[in-house]
Formats: structure tokens, sequence, C-alpha cells
């Protein structure tokens, strides 16, 4: 990040700004509320200070009667009750601006997330660290709304008392002035520094944030004990904290020798200027009136003094942080949109990739190196390949959730950029290699297939059936209610007893299931839905799938080439390329990768079997 670019005075405005805008849109009410609070606090200790001038020279003064006071203690009285009714209004004003503004910018920060289409700027680290400084950010956005409100009443109290001052001795309120000058520029460098070590060392806090995760997640706890890896990651976690701590102790450090100084300066200022008031009461210069005076004023502007700086420096602080919310929720898409967006059509003819070249990063491998194929409409074909050949990269370009550096896919004929991603998405049904497991319901975690659907219990249990789970889920606690969670209970019920755990294979036929909620789109893409699956379940789902797939545009990737074998045509992908293509006969035929991978696979089998 340039420093000049993200934490000048342009930026700490473009964050204030946004901040109190964020605010006004999201609890206009309470923000009026207390910029009222403001006003009263603000101007109240100095009316207040004048009141008291008044009895002190009216006790001083000659024949002075009792009952002439009754006003000028009264106003002390209602200035009183004013503030403290300012103060509670201001607690709680504050908290519904604390809870609004927080719940807001949480929720447009996530929703800037959520618009991105790909997933190339979700990989790239710094833009995770930006999102992870936003998130914070939007967490304490209202603590910038309270310093912006506390400056400003701070604000007023200094004019007022400054006034006051004035009146009394211009000279002194100008040493006053200038002693806090020193004092605003030592915090506001302070604050730069400490948003620019936010954003060096967020790398490290996201680092042992996953550390942290690593040693607490039952999920990574078998391999952390089985491999004695605990006290390895705990001390790579504690060298980035110590690494972390350790720059922000050198800062701290720093600052101790600043507010030291300035608080030396401050006291010694105030110790002046108090010597020089009561000298000139004693030559009657000054009445004690405007001796008690001085004294509300300097307690009053040192108080509002310090309180100023401090908040304008929070509010710097906050706001140059706030700049990394504003840089996530401007965020341009990272698939660009189509100039004339066209609406996919149910698929007629095929989809067809010509020579698709793609790499993760500019300066990356080539991952696809020029691939052409036609998948016919209603056709299936099978993608196969070794380890990191690039065939679940292939499946996510056919999702757009990438787009080719060279080259083009075509639906129909149709370049898919030409398509809102989220559209082809709709025509598509996918199982990822790596499905998510979802901490919610088993009904839930099917239905999200298609969120229309979600309560149509009739789909879900077709598509479990057809996943081959349905069984299964009817014996959990609750049926398709069970929790599949360990972590929440269900909403909506007395039940607080934890949920279930579901095995590897069943999680991986829930996943299929969720596809199958899709079935009848116009492309299905299986990415090794085989993983986990007992034999007879593989079988079972192999055939029940077979079925389903005929006739339906298909894709299916595996390494398990028994289930590959009935496709209407099957390709080899190999260093990024199409390295052959054709039916199982054709291939077997052609004796060439496909036919020894096979072959392999066959004689792996027939060994075991022996
Ligand atoms: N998000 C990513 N960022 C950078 N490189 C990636 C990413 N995903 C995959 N790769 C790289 O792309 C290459 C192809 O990966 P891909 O997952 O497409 O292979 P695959 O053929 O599906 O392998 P497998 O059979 O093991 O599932 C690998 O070298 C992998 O390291």
């Amino acid at each position: 990040m340039s420093g000049s670019s993200t934490s000048g005075p342009a930026a700490v405005l473009r964050g204030l700004s946004a901040v109190l805008a964020l605010t006004g849109r999201s609890c206009p009410g309470a923000l009026a509320a207390r910029v009222a609070t403001v006003v009263i606090a603000g101007t109240a200790p100095v009316a207040a200070s004048w009141l008291l001038k008044y009895v002190v020279d009216s006790l001083a003064a000659e024949g002075f009667r009792a009952s002439d006071l009754n006003w000028a203690a009264a106003g002390i009285g209602l200035l009183t009750i004013l503030l403290a009714a300012a103060s509670a209004v201001s607690s709680y004003a504050d908290g519904r601006i604390r809870r609004a503004t927080s719940t807001r910018a949480q929720s447009e920060l996530l929703t800037a997330v959520n618009r991105l289409s790909g997933l190339s700027k979700l990989e790239q680290p710094a833009f995770h660290d930006r999102v992870q400084l936003a998130v914070q950010s939007a967490q304490g956005a209202e603590r910038l709304v309270g310093a912006v409100l506390q400056g400003a009443q701070s604000v007023l109290t200094l004019a007022g008392f400054l006034t006051s001052l004035l009146l009394v001795s211009p000279t002194l309120a100008a040493v006053l002035v200038v002693a806090a000058v020193p004092a605003l520029f030592a915090h506001l460098a302070n604050s730069r520094h400490r948003a620019d070590l936010f954003w060096r060392t967020s790398n490290l806090a996201r680092r042992q944030i996953f550390y942290r995760g690593l040693l607490t997640d039952s999920q990574a706890a078998k391999e952390i004990r089985l491999y004695g890896l605990g006290g390895y990651f705990a001390q790579r976690m504690r060298t980035d904290l110590d690494s972390i701590n350790g720059q922000e102790e050198r800062l701290d450090r720093r600052l101790v020798a600043y507010e030291t100084a300035l608080a030396v300066l401050g006291a010694g200022v105030s110790t002046g200027a108090l010597v020089w008031g009561v000298h000139q009461a004693a030559a009657h210069v000054l009445t004690a009136g405007d001796v008690s005076l001085l004294v509300a004023a300097l307690a009053g502007m040192q108080t509002a003094l310090v309180g100023l700086v401090g908040c304008i420096a929070q509010s710097h602080q906050t706001a140059l942080m706030f700049s990394h919310y504003l840089h996530v929720v401007q965020v341009g898409d990272d698939l660009p949109a189509p100039a004339a967006p066209i609406a996919p059509p149910p698929l007629r003819q095929g989809l067809e990739l010509r020579d698709v070249w793609f790499r993760y990063s500019d300066d990356g491998p080539w991952i696809l190196r020029g691939i052409s194929l036609f998948v016919p409409h209603g056709t299936s074909l099978a993608v196969v390949g070794l380890n990191g050949a690039g065939k679940s990269t292939l499946v996510k370009l056919l999702c757009r959730l990438y787009d080719p550096q060279r080259g083009s896919i075509h639906w129909d004929g149709i370049d898919i950029r030409d398509f809102p991603a989220d559209q082809l998405r709709e025509r598509v049904s996918v199982v990822f290699q790596d499905p998510m497991e979802y901490d919610l319901t088993a009904g839930e975690n099917i239905g999200l297939g298609d969120l229309g659907s979600l309560h149509d219990h009739g789909r879900i249990r077709a598509a479990a059936d057809d996943a081959d789970i349905h069984t299964a889920l009817t014996r959990l606690p609750q049926g398709y209610d069970t929790m599949l969670s360990r972590m929440f209970f269900p909403d909506d019920t007395e039940d607080s007893s934890p949920g279930v755990q579901l095995s590897g294979g069943q999680w991986q036929r829930l996943a299929l299931a969720r596809a199958l909620m899709r079935s009848e789109r116009d492309l299905m893409i299986l990415d090794e839905p085989g993983t986990g699956l007992d034999a007879v379940a593989e079988r079972h789902v192999h055939d029940r799938l077979t079925s389903l797939r005929r006739g339906a545009t298909s894709i299916l990737v595996s390494h398990r080439l028994g289930t590959v074998r009935a496709a209407d045509a099957i390709v080899v992908i190999a260093d990024g390329t199409v390295r052959e293509a054709g039916t199982h006969e054709q291939l077997m035929t052609a004796d060439g990768a496909y036919a020894e991978l096979f072959t392999t696979q066959a004689q792996g089998y027939e060994e075991t079997v022996r």
C-alpha cells in the first residue's frame, strides 16, 4: 500500500465523510439526538462558569443581597440537570448508533464482497488483508462517529472558553492555543504511524488467526494430534504474535516520550496563567470573578484540548482504517461485465472451448494451453487426466469463476463472457471436488441447491434418493431436520442438543443431492462425485447419474475410469492440453495415454481381487 495515497488528508476526509454518511443512512434519528446532546454538553460548562463569575463578583460587591443571586443559582442548577439528561440521552443514542452503523457497515461490506462474480480477487492475499481490515473498521465505524461528535463538543467548549478568556486577556488566550499546536501534530503523526503499522502487520495477524483456527478446529484436530503438530503451530503463532507485538511496542515507546513532553508543557502553561491571574487580581486589574472564570477556563480548555486532540487522533486513525472498508465496498468486479449483456438461452447446440489458455496469475505458469473441444447438446463428456492436469480448472472456467486469458468458451455459439455470470450459473448444476459442508440441517444442506425449493420436502427427498442418502438421513435423530453441526443448535426449536456429524462419503452424497436439486438445468458438471463413496454406493450413484444424465448435457471429471467408459466422449488432459479424445473403445484401440491409465487401474483391481 502506498502511504501517500491512503494516509493523506484526502483519505482522512473521505473516510470521515463516508462514516458520517453511513451513520446518517443507518440511524438519522439517533444521530440528530446525539448532535443535540453535543450542543448542550459543549456549551453548558461555559455558561456555568459565567454564572459562577457573576456569583463571585456579586459576593465581593458592596451591598450585595442574597436574593439577587437566586436566578444565577437556579441557572447553575438547570445547567447541571441539562448536562445529566444529555449524558443519559447520549449513552442511549450511542448504543443505537453503534448497533445500527456496525450492522449496516458489515452488511454493505459483505454485499460488496459477494458482488465479486469471480474467485481471483478473493484468492489474492493482499485483498484478503484488506477485507480483514475492512471488517475491523466496519465494526469500529461507530467509534469514528463517537470521536467526531466528541471532537465537535470539545470545539464548542473550547470556542466558548476561548471567547471568555479573550475578554479577560487576549495574550493568555493566544498562549494557550499555541501550546496546543505541538500536541495536535504529534497525535496526528502517531495515528498515521499506527494505521501504517496495522497494514504492515495485517498479513501476520491473518496468519496467526489461521494457526489459532488450526489448533482449535475439530476437523484439524486428528492430524494435529497424529503428527504432533500442536507445539509446532503454537510456536509459529507465537513468532507471528511476537513480531506484531514488537512493532507495536516500538511505536508505543516513541509515544511515551511525546506524551510526557506534552503533559509537562500543558501543566507549565496552566500554572503560569494561574500565577499571572492571581497577581493581576492582587493589583486590582482583574476581579475575583475574573479569576474564577480564568480557573474554570483553564481547566475547561485543558480538558477540551486534550479531548479534541485525542478525538482528532482517534478519528484520523479510524478514518484511515476506514479507507480499507471504502476500498472493499467500492471494489470493481473481477470479471468484466458484458457491454451488451445477453440472457443465456437454453442450451440447444452445445458447448465449445476454442483455444482456451488460462493461468491463475500474470506471472504464474499456464495451466491450460490452448484447449479446444466441443460438447454437443444432450451428450456426456468425461474428462480424465493425472493430478494437477487442469481438470478442475476447466470446470471453474465453464462456470465462469474465472475468464480465460486467451481463447473463448461458447454456449450455443455465444461467448459466455456476453452473459451475466449469475444468469449463466442459473443454467448449470455442479458438484465441486471439494464441496461445502454447511452447519445447517440435512434438509437445508440439500435445499440450498435451489433456494426457491429450500422448503420443498418432496424435491429435497427426491434429490436425496437420487444421491442414495435418503435412508441414512431418515435414521438421523430428527431426520432431515437434524442439525449437521456440533457448533450450532437448530433455529426455532427448544432442542439444545448438539447436532450430528456425517461421514466423508455421506457429506459427498449430500453435496451430490444438492446439485441434483438442479438436475433439470442445461448443463450438469460433476467433478469427482465418487470421491469418498464406498464401492456399493459408487455403483448405485453412478448408475443413477448415468440415467439422469441420459439426454442431458453433462461433463464428468473422474479418476475412476470404470465410471467414465459409458460417456459419449472422453478427453484426456495432460500438461494443459487435450492429449487424446474419443470414445472408450476408440481410445483403447489407439493404445495411448487413456489405454495406459485404464489398464493400470484395471490391473490394480485384478491384483487386489487375486
Ligand atoms: N486457485 C488457484 N491458484 C493458483 N493455482 C491453482 C489454483 N487452483 C489450482 N491451481 C493449480 O493449477 C493446476 C491444476 O489444478 P487443477 O485443480 O485444475 O488440477 P486437476 O487436474 O483437477 O487435479 P486433481 O486430479 O488433483 O484434482 C495445479 O498445478 C494447481 O496447483
